[in-house]
């Protein structure tokens, strides 16, 4: 049995004590139906950070719980990573590196497939607080900047990012050359990326995924990147998480994936350690939360996820 698993069977037998439940992004979906009935005395489900799909939202609202995560707390280093995602596949970096690693010499092998970035169409999918600081992050890149939300962003800041709105999804992605997700993952994106939709994107596109690895239809990303349809695909979310040893993803060609690290830098988990901690002390003291960090109050889930 794995730590994880003994912490699990541990926590089990606690369920019908609980009154509050903090819980990561990282961990599996571990608060289910099944578990939130057992969990008679349970209030309250905190997420320390941002990105509640590992509960069951619905089974949540439906007991009258509250869910409430660290909004804003671990955005601006996703969005930095995300950056940093599109350069290494854009340059197509990492084979250089494990030419280094394996003491080979062959720029050729590389440049034949390094672009530049600048002139590049990149869209974002979701252009919310994650979305809105890569597109103000790639505007000195002088790139095309497109984005495709449930909402339009304030006027203001389409105009100083330069980043025009797509209502249409599948319009927006037959003109990109580079694709990036930041929507969170709900009923309406589960499985938005599938073979049907891959496969009218542009031949070569890049995509960067730090949102959620449900968000892809885990096999069509596979064969896509295996026939050169995806030219190169880069993220730290996995379905399931943690990432089976036989998880498609860590074989496919042309991939820079990694562990779910974006959102984790010494700086962020300053930021949502506070945040878990201030949330604590205003349930002890019966006091509200910031708005934005309600995922499930009174019964009724955020907007975007229902
Ligand atoms: N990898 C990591 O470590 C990490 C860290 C933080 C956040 N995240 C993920 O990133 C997601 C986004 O974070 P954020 O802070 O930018 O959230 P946010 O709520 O500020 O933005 C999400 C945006 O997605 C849009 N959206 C939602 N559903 C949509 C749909 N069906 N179609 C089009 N647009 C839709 C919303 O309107 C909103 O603008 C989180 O929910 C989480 O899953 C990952």
């Amino acid at each position: 049995m794995t730590r994880r698993d003994q912490t699990v069977v541990k926590l089990e037998k606690h369920i019908p004590d609980l009154h509050v439940l903090i819980t990561t992004p990282f961990h599996p979906a571990y608060v289910t139906a099944e578990r939130i009935k057992k969990a008679k005395n349970l209030q309250l489900l905190l997420t320390a950070g941002i990105g509640s799909d590992h509960i069951d939202l619905k089974a949540a609202a439906d007991a009258g719980l509250t869910v409430a995560e660290v909004t804003g707390s671990n955005v601006v280093l996703v969005a930095e990573d995300e950056l940093m995602r599109i350069l290494i596949l854009v340059r197509n970096f990492l084979p250089g590196y494990h030419q280094v690693i394996s003491g080979d010499w062959n720029v050729a092998g590389i440049a034949y497939r390094a672009y530049d970035l600048e002139g590049k169409t990149v869209g974002t999918v979701g252009a919310g607080r994650i979305g809105k600081l890569l597109l103000q992050r790639l505007k000195p890149f002088n790139c095309n900047l497109l984005y495709h939300d449930r909402l339009k962003m304030d006027p203001e800041l389409e105009k100083q990012t330069g980043a025009k709105f797509e209502e249409d999804l599948d319009v927006m992605l037959q003109k990109c050359d580079i694709v990036v997700v930041n929507t969170p993952l709900t009923e309406k994106t589960r499985g938005m990326f599938d073979k049907e939709r891959i496969s009218k994107m542009k031949k070569g596109v890049l995509i960067v995924n730090n949102a959620r690895g449900a968000i892809m239809d885990t096999q069509a990303v596979a064969d896509a990147c295996s026939s050169g349809h995806i030219g190169g695909y880069s993220g730290d979310v996995w379905f399931p998480q943690p990432a089976p040893k036989d998880h498609p993803w860590r074989y496919m060609p042309n991939q820079a994936m990694t562990p779910h690290i974006s959102g984790t830098t010494i700086d962020a988990q300053l930021r949502y350690a506070a945040g878990t901690k201030d949330m604590l002390d205003r349930y002890f003291r019966g006091e509200e939360f910031p708005l934005q960090n309600y995922i499930v109050r009174e019964g009724e889930l955020a907007p975007q996820y229902r």
